[in-house]
């Protein structure tokens, strides 16, 4: 037993993966051997969907029965929507309020007693909670904004449905395709933190929600999912506040804070993710006659590689996409949990075909033989 001591697991190799493949040198991310740039560009969600879960890239009509399936299972139980409906009214957080969201849709799931290693059984479950994840972002965000949910249709596709549901109306095709691209893009990313937590607890053999419900409390946090809100808050903030851009950051490093949207544990370079969502950036920017937002984060990016030598992550980009869809800041995360629930589920099943117990164990620093004093004596 080696007590060489690995903070942050950096590095340190738990499992075998056919699922992504990640040059953090060369900047190059791989879904199941397909480059993501191929991907982004020519596969739909749904299809990365089913090259993540089965293995392949589906034929058209495996694909249309998939697609038909999905679509089927995008209505949430009525429990579960009075249930979102309390928490929007409790202003819950978004990132919690859909962490108790995925939990309760295992009250309703028909396979919710059956083994968890079941692989059939799970990928039903998958596509029924992959697929009821937008209604519950798209419903909450609604309700916590007075408006009533708007009920899920069935001929639109995953990134499509889901737009429509969140603004009472059907997207024009520019917005469909790039928010479409964007879940390609979030799809999977090796052994992140929320993916490295949901198979953590899968490997208990615990349930597919209970290891979905950890991801997502995962991804929540700034270090990880949290950092597309905090991008476009701090663009917000460098913009109000008057400041050149590159002064605003300088002052914000001097203070010792971290710049959202930099650095990666893996990447030592541009996030491949980051390349293509920052010329989608600029591609909505100046089709709106206004490329502010871009222009400030092209700004950010160069200081910060001179600066700090740190490159952008998937986040940094995302943030002025999104923002420049009319997505409100504070569902950014949510959906990028709407995209990865695809590679937290691969990533479980890949775990329940090969289980064993996840369990490492810290160097213990503590005392080891104090005398024991009595309540009464202390
Ligand atoms: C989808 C995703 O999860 S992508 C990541 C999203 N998260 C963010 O964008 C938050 C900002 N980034 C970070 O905090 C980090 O880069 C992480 C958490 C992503 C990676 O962290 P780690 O691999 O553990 O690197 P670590 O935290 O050890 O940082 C290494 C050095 O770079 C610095 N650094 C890393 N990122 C940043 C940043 N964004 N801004 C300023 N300095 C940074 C650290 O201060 C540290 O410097 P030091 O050695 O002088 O103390
Ligand atoms: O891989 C990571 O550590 C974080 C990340 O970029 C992701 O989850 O997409």
């Amino acid at each position: 037993m080696s007590d060489e001591l690995k903070k942050g697991l950096e590095g340190v190799l738990v499992a075998e993966s056919e699922l992504s493949y990640i040059d953090g040198d060369a900047g190059r991310l791989v879904y199941r051997g397909y480059d993501i740039e191929d991907l982004a560009r020519d596969a739909s969600y749904e299809e990365v969907l089913y090259l993540l879960w089965h293995g392949e890239l589906p034929t058209a009509d495996e694909l249309d029965e998939f697609e038909a399936d999905m679509a089927s299972n995008r209505t949430v139980d009525d429990d579960v929507l009075a249930l979102v409906e309390d928490l929007a009214a409790a202003d819950e957080e978004p990132m919690a309020a859909l962490r108790t969201a995925v939990s309760a849709l295992s009250a309703h799931d028909p396979d919710a007693d059956a083994d968890p290693q079941d692989t059939e059984v799970n990928l039903a479950k998958g596509k029924r909670i992959t697929a009821k994840i937008p209604t519950i972002i798209a419903a909450f965000t609604r309700l916590r904004d007075g408006d009533d949910p708007v009920e899920p249709r069935e001929d639109l596709d995953h990134a499509a449905n889901f737009l429509y549901m969140l603004n009472d109306e059907e997207p024009d095709d520019v917005l469909a395709e790039t928010f479409d691209m964007a879940l390609v893009l979030h799809a999977d990313h090796g052994l992140n933190a929320s993916t490295f937590s949901s198979m953590v607890t899968a490997s208990t053999l615990s349930d597919l929600h209970s290891a979905l419900t950890s991801a997502v409390g995962t991804l929540a946090g700034p270090l990880h999912g949290g950092a597309n809100q905090n991008v476009m808050e701090m663009l917000q903030e460098v913009d109000e506040s008057g400041k050149e851009p590159v002064r605003w950051v300088k002052d914000a490093l001097d203070n010792g804070e971290r710049v959202a949207g930099f650095g990666h544990r893996v990447y030592n370079v541009k996030d491949p993710r980051a390349k293509i969502l920052g010329e989608k950036s600029e591609e909505l920017g100046e089709a709106a006659g206004d490329t502010k937002w871009y222009e400030t984060s092209v700004a950010i990016e160069e200081y910060m590689k001179e600066e700090k030598g740190l490159a952008p992550n998937v986040d940094f980009y995302s943030a002025t996409t999104y923002y420049q869809m009319g997505i409100p800041v504070d569902i950014y995360t949510p959906i990028f949990a709407m995209a990865r629930a695809g590679g937290w589920i691969a990533h479980v099943l890949e775990q329940y075909e090969d289980n064993r117990l996840i369990r490492p164990r810290a160097r213990y620093v503590g005392p080891k033989d104090q005398e024991f004093t009595p309540l009464d004596e202390r």
